[in-house]
Formats: structure tokens, sequence, C-alpha cells
């Protein structure tokens, strides 16, 4: 990222998995970070990180971080999994005020470049999606199953339709795009791994689990990054400000069976995670690599599997070669019901 060593940041839920990560490979290449969160970061930051705790759903609070960065990375969200998807007023407020006082933010303080973590969501309902592309019209906003779904819609539309707006300080204009990610995996992911080892740790996990024809798609935390990095770069006038008022898929390029006949996700899964996770839907990366210079890296569940060992899960299980075997199964079904589990739960 060419301008990354002298350009200043800010991240909305910089404090959240993928925010922080963000933020870490950011402050690498040299650049400015501001943590914009309700919550301080749990990791060790840094000592040049600066957080500043606030509410997207507060103007004021906006105003006050954003004035004078370059970019903004607006990440946070609310309502993705657990008990947060009940609270459908705070889900409409964070994901939709919320986001329209980070774009009010940035055409008010004369920030130029505005990067938004969307989601597959907004043209996925449930339906089958073969190779799918940035053509596909949003899903109608009444199909969506859940409320975070579709929120995460209306405020990637407000995103869009806020590419061209003139900024007040007569600087220039917004220039803003929105990244689509499917599920997101890697080491250190605190909102769903945990609590799915801990159920197959407890035995709760059963494995009976249907349609093994399907076809879906994660991506990696680390691909993510590098999406949003080249996006951003993408906004500048040196790259023509190719990605203003586009939409990307974002995934790891690599199709995956859900696991087969043998794994019952059923228990765990509410009814609408089930229905979204038995349906087949990937889409093509060909926008994002032709237009961001996206190239996803492969990567595997190791790193993953090592997090949790290093933190003590499996170990009695680990004695013999079958057992360690038998786990790594268990993590991939882990992963598969985790990475399929960031699609919210719809009245059950
Ligand atoms: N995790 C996934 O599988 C997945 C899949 C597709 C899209 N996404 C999107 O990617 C983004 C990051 O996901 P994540 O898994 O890192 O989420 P996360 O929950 O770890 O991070 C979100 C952060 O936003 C912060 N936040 C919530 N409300 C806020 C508010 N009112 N003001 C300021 N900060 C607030 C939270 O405190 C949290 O730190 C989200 O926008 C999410 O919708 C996630």
């Amino acid at each position: 990222m060419e301008n990354a060593r002298t350009d200043t940041f800010l991240i909305t839920g910089g404090c959240g998995y993928f925010g922080y990560r963000l933020a870490c490979s950011l402050h690498k290449k040299g650049a400015r970070v501001l943590l914009f969160d309700t919550v301080p970061p749990i990791q060790e930051v840094p000592e040049d990180f600066v957080f500043v705790q606030g509410d997207i759903r507060d103007y004021a609070q906006v105003e006050r971080a954003i004035a004078g960065v370059d970019c903004v990375f607006h990440i946070a969200s609310y309502g993705m999994s657990g008990r947060e998807q009940l609270n459908h007023h705070l889900i409409e407020a964070v994901n939709v005020q919320g986001t329209q006082n980070v774009l009010k933010g940035c055409v008010e303080h004369g920030v130029s470049r505005l990067v938004y973590t969307s989601t597959f969501n907004v043209v996925f309902g449930g339906q089958v999606i073969e190779n799918g592309n940035e053509s596909l019209p949003y899903l109608p906003l009444h199909l969506h199953p859940d409320h975070y779904s579709r929120t995460k819609s209306l405020a990637e539309m407000a995103v869009l339709k806020a590419n061209g707006t003139a900024l007040k300080d007569s600087s220039g204009v917004l220039r803003t795009c929105a990244l689509r990610p499917a599920g997101i995996y890697g080491p250190g992911e605190q909102r769903h791994l945990p609590r799915i080892v801990g159920y197959i740790e407890k035995g709760i996990f059963r494995f009976v689990y249907g349609e093994p024809s399907s076809l879906v798609e994660f991506v990696h935390v680390d691909n993510l990054v590098s999406a949003h990095e080249l996006a951003a770069e993408a906004l500048t006038l040196e790259k023509q400000h190719r990605s203003a008022g586009q939409a990307y898929f974002i995934s790891d390029e690599m199709i995956h069976h859900l696991i087969g006949p043998f794994y019952n996700f059923q228990p765990l899964l509410t009814r609408t995670e089930v229905y979204k996770t038995g349906v087949t839907h990937y889409f093509s990366m060909a926008k994002a690599k032709a237009e961001l210079g996206y190239e996803p890296q492969e990567y595997n569940l190791d790193e993953v599997v090592q997090w949790f060992r290093c933190r003590g899960h499996g170990k009695k299980s680990c004695s013999s070669f079958l057992s360690r075997l038998l786990l790594d199964i268990l993590f991939v079904a882990a992963f598969v019901a985790v990475a399929l589990s960031f699609l919210p739960v719809v009245g059950s």
C-alpha cells in the first residue's frame, strides 16, 4: 500500500477481530492508526496506536475522532451473532444511523476516502448462487430473514450513494466503496470459534447433518485485510479512483464442500443458519482481482488449530495419532459451523 506510510486511518470497530487485524497491518506499514470503538482493545497495543473510545451512534463523538484523518475504514457493526441479534433497535441504530453519522463526519470534515465492510448477505437470502458477481441485485429488503443483514444492506446502499458527495471544505468529493466478505476465519477469532470448540469439548455436538453437495466460501482474515488496503488505495487519484462507488465480493477463491453427511450442527445453529448453510452460494473474485489487484493467499487451518492448542484445548485427546486426527476433524467441523454462524438468527 503505497500511501500507507504517510496516511492517517480511522477504523470504526477497530477493536473488533477484523478491525484490529487491519490496524496492525497498516501500522506495520508505517501508517498512523486511530481505533474508534465502544470498547478498548483486548490485546496489548503498540504505544503509538491511538484508541478513541466512542460510539458511532453519537455524531459528536464521531466528529471529534474523524477530523484530520485521510481515510476511514468503517467496520463497526452490531447484531451479527449471539444475543446481539435480539436487539433490533440497537442493530438499526448502529448499522444504519451509525453509518450515516460516519458518512456525515467525512463530508463535514473533508475526509475524501471511506471503505465500508459489508457482507455477502446483501444479495444472499438463502437462494442458490453459483459464481455470482456484483451485477446481482440487492436482496429485496423485505426478504432479509434477519435485521443484521437488512441493516448491513441499507448501510451499504447509503455508503455507495454517498460516493461523489462534495466535501464541505471544498477540497473535492467523498469517494466510497464497499467490500462484501464471506464468513471470516483466522487465528484468534473470538466471536464464534471458542463457543463451538467449547461445545465440542463438552460433547454437545452431534454429527448427522445434511446437504453434502452444498458449496460455500470463507475468507481468511489476512486476505480480507489485503482487500481493504487495496480498496482504500484504489480510491486515490493515483489509482484513478477505480474503486469509487463500487462493491466487491471478497473470499479465498476456494469453494468448500460443506462437510459431509455426518456433521450435524443443528443443535447449535438456528433455523435460519441451517437454512442458509445448506444452500450453495459462492461468488466470483474476478472484479476484485481486476480492479483492486486482489490476490488471495492460500491458508489452511493449521494456524487456527494451533492457536487453540496453545490455549490448552484438546490436550487430553492428543495422545495418539488417531485422536489428533479426530481433533483436527472436529476443528474443521467447528470452523465450518463457525464460518457459517456469521449468518444471523431469525425468529428462533
Ligand atoms: N465475522 C464474520 O464472519 C463477518 C462476515 C461478513 C461480514 N462481516 C463484517 O465484518 C466486520 C467486522 O466483523 P468482526 O467479526 O471483526 O466483528 P467484531 O464484532 O469483532 O467487531 C465489531 C466491532 O465494532 C464495535 N462496535 C459495535 N458497535 C459500535 C458502535 N456503536 N460504535 C463503535 N464501535 C462499535 C464492537 O465493539 C466491535 O469491536 C463487520 O462489519 C461485520 O458486519 C463479518
